[in-house]
């Protein structure tokens, strides 16, 4: 028995969105859906209980990181990421593909992995796709991503065209390297920019591996929001309508949308309590900055649509206070309201997919947002 299986329930019938579930070890997923990131084993300032009171189904964290800290040693011998951090639904982590990537100053990448420094002590390390299925295996997620090269935006055709046939080889030697394999899925991610032949190679030889999902790597790294739509139009219907598949690293509003509406099922992003440690708030209205002055005697919800226990008792003067005061509280409160957002938007896509009425959801969300406002 596979340890992650992925079952269709619906395909819209407006747009190429679907509705499913993805069985994992640790539970099922209805998608599409959001993952909250816990890049260092937790969701920046919020408890496991508080992510399970908004419904979170499942949590990222990051292979590349917790190597460094605290190691995936400690981690296995606490019993893996689901002892060590509490969290007893399921988990996927990245393979350090981006990572090393975006946070290290040196990086030199051969055939048989990566030389990069510690971007935290400046030591010399070495990823291989061996190494990041060991520390995969000793974290023990649910999901493990295979680790790929995420190119540079933008990147010359022929430099594309070979980082996708190297990361095609990685994913290979992921799966010969794949341990325990009846209690963990590992993905494979599809690379090629916004060429499409590169992108139709990368996904024929990742399908040709039979892996039990798939996900779209080298996007949200800076491209326009029109080019990342554009290779989802292309690239969702070369993978397989019967296993899940996952835009890596998009998470605002109308991108998770966007996303939906082209098949895609599973999204991660920092954005949410990135910017909320910024003072920054989604709301069904538009972006709100509850630092500004101009809350200071604001005493409403920061979003009056909003049904989550940051805005049925708190106020914007409060939380402006708090920011502004430098408390941890106001980045606690600024984060649950974020990803109870994009958590709710997420229910809000799957019953518009039930009703065949996804693109009218996003006409009425984005003209109440303020997205298609000039
Ligand atoms: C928009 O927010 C900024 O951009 C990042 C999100 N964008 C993103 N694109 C990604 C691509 C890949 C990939 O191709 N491969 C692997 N293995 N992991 C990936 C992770 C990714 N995350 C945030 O970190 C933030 O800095």
């Amino acid at each position: 028995m596979a340890a992650v299986t992925y079952e269709l329930k619906k395909t819209c019938k407006q747009s190429g969105a679907r509705l499913g579930t993805i069985h994992t070890p640790h539970g099922s997923i209805d998608t599409p859906m959001f993952m909250p990131v816990g890049t260092l084993a937790t969701v920046k300032t919020l408890s496991p209980e508080e992510l399970e009171d908004m419904n979170a189904q499942i949590i990222l964290s990051n292979t590349y990181h917790l190597w460094l800290r605290p190691g995936e040693d400690i981690v296995q011998e606490a019993g893996g990421l689901h002892s060590f951090m509490n969290w007893d639904r399921p988990i996927l982590t990245d393979s350090g593909g981006f990572q090393v990537f975006s946070l290290s100053d040196f990086r030199n990448i051969k055939e048989e992995g990566v030389h990069f420094r510690n971007h935290i002590s400046g030591e010399k390390l070495f990823l291989s796709p061996e190494k990041a299925m060991q520390i995969q295996n000793a974290l023990g997620p649910d999901i493990m991503m295979a680790l790929d090269e995420c190119p540079p935006y933008p990147a010359e055709e022929s430099y594309m065209k070979a980082s996708v046939e190297r990361t095609s080889r990685w994913a290979e030697r992921c799966l010969e390297a794949h341990q325990n394999k009846e209690t963990q899925g590992l993905f494979g991610i599809i690379q090629g920019g916004e060429y499409e032949h590169l992108r139709k190679q990368s996904a024929d030889d990742l399908i040709s591996l039979d892996f039990p999902g798939y996900a779209i790597g080298g996007l949200s790294v800076g491209e326009p929001k029109d080019v990342m739509n554009r290779v989802l139009e292309f690239t969702t219907p070369l993978l397989p309508s019967h296993k899940p598949r996952y835009l890596m690293g998009v998470g605002s509003a109308d991108s998770l949308i966007d996303g939906a509406i082209r098949g895609v099922d599973m999204f991660d992003c920092v954005l949410p309590t990135r910017i909320a440690r910024n003072g920054a708030c989604m709301t069904n209205h538009g972006r709100l900055v509850v630092r500004n002055a101009a809350y200071a005697r604001d005493f409403s919800p920061i979003d009056r649509d909003c049904n989550c226990h940051v805005c049925r008792n708190y106020s914007r003067a409060y939380i402006r206070h708090l920011i502004k005061s430098n408390e941890t509280f106001g980045f606690r409160l600024t984060s649950y309201h974020n990803l109870y957002f994009l958590l709710d938007l997420m229910k809000k896509v799957r019953e518009a997919i039930m009703e065949d009425r996804l693109l009218d959801f996003r006409e009425e969300f984005f003209e109440q947002y303020g997205f298609n406002r000039p």
